[in-house]
């Protein structure tokens, strides 16, 4: 018979061994890692373990470095649990003898009375952490200057952002669900707040998107019939707003099981679409299109508050490989435009490999973004916009993006 809450924690470390040892983002990790894991408030629990221990990952590894002779390897056993055990006693308010009783069983021998001294000495010292997660230095080298910033952004999960499917009803909604709203059709409510029990869900009335990833939507306007296409669409907010703005929309991404997701919310929301399951890299349009919205594959390090496995698995080689992938898709897509037609590019990075440089290959007229078409706070700078974790900070944040506009001649 296993300790209770044993379990979770042992899934905890696999998330862990999953992202720092096997570069998988959390969401390929969970399904495996989670398995032995019954009930949603231990999945739960083990996913909130491991985000805290990889948000938290340079101090904690600081706080164990202090109190062991000679420095434990990166990847060794011990060091995980240790920054399981402690991201529980520092981060989640796990009481100590319970992060020992549920952490210890994950070693043996000689590795167990290590880690039970490690965490006992920085227990009895009055170990914490800083008000601010230390981002690894090779991140911190990539985001410069806003590094601080975003790092403070970082510092805690984000709150719950709702697109409403009727922006006319801004008031109405923000008022029923007591959020606060910071743009048309915007719903920010405190974070873990439990979706599904939410009024509106059902019926569709709105759907989870945090505020930076409306903002490409919003830049294309309203439809009036006009013909979009949703270029890697899955699971489609960006879809949705289209599609309630008035588009015309086509979605096409070449995930089958994503898409899944996309139908469903078109349905959940009473939402239309075109559907198209294809490689856009081989695929044709029968005609150009009035709009193109490119939310382009990516490295997602934009997304770190939510998923902070990306501190730790995005490097060079990732940057790298995406930068390639999006030029050809951003190549294709200036191809589909009809004369006079827009072209919106995103992504949720913080590389600017991925945003500023990507952007200034663009063969087309920048159509630049201004500041009026933009929540108050934030500002485009040389017409395109790069929005961060560190911005709106007062508000509850945003995730980070770069987005930039074009029009056909
Ligand atoms: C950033 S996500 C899109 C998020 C989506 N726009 C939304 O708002 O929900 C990028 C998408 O690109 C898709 N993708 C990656 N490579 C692709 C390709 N060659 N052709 C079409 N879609 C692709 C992925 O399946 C993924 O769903």
């Amino acid at each position: 018979m296993d300790i209770p809450g044993l379990p979770a924690r042992r899934a905890a470390l696999n998330l862990l061994d999953a992202v720092l040892r096997r570069g998988e983002t959390m969401e390929q990790a969970a399904s495996g890692a989670l398995s032995r894991v019954r009930g949603d408030a231990d999945r739960g629990l083990a996913k909130a373990i491991a985000s805290e221990a990889l948000r938290w990952r340079v101090d904690l590894d600081a706080l164990i470095d202090s109190a062991t002779r000679q420095r434990l390897p990166e990847d060794a056993k011990p060091r995980a649990v240790l920054e399981i055990m402690l991201a529980q006693a520092l981060r989640l308010e796990t009481p100590p003898h319970a992060a020992i009783a549920t952490g210890l069983p994950l070693l043996t021998g000689g590795p167990r009375r290590l880690a039970h001294g490690v965490f006992s000495t920085l227990m009895k010292q009055g170990a914490t952490l800083p008000p601010v997660p230390t981002l690894p230095d090779k991140v911190r080298e990539r985001w410069g200057q806003r590094a601080d910033a975003i790092a403070a952004g970082v510092a805690l999960p984000p709150p719950l952002d709702l697109s409403l499917r009727d922006p006319a009803a801004t008031t109405e909604w923000t008022e029923r669900l007591g959020g606060i709203s910071l743009a048309p059709g915007h719903v920010r409510l405190p974070r873990g707040t439990p979706v599904e029990a939410l009024d509106g869900f059902r019926e569709g009335a709105w759907w989870v998107q945090d505020l930076a990833a409306t903002l490409p939507a919003r830049l294309l306007g309203p439809g009036e019939g006009r013909r979009v296409l949703d270029l890697c669409a899955a699971p489609g907010g960006k879809t949705l707003q289209l599609a309630a703005a008035g588009w015309e929309v086509t979605a096409l991404d070449i995930s089958k099981r994503r898409m899944e997701r996309l139908a469903d919310n078109l349905e959940r929301t009473g939402l239309y679409a075109r559907v198209v399951i294809a490689d856009a890299l081989n695929w044709v349009p029968e005609a150009p299109f009035d709009a193109v919205l490119l939310d382009a594959p990516c490295t997602a390090t934009g997304t770190c508050r939510r998923h902070p496995d990306v501190l730790h698995r995005i490097g060079e080689r990732q940057i790298e490989e995406m930068t390639q992938l999006q030029a050809r898709l951003l190549a294709r897509a200036c191809d589909w435009l009809s004369a006079g037609g827009s072209l919106v590019y995103a992504v949720c990075s913080l590389e600017r490999a991925e945003g500023e440089e990507q952007a200034r290959k663009v063969p087309l007229a920048p159509n630049p973004i201004r500041a009026d078409e933009l929540p108050l706070g934030l500002s485009p700078e040389n017409g395109s916009l790069r929005t961060d974790p560190g911005q709106l900070g007062e508000q509850g944040g945003l995730d980070g993006f770069f987005i930039a506009r074009w029009s056909h001649s």
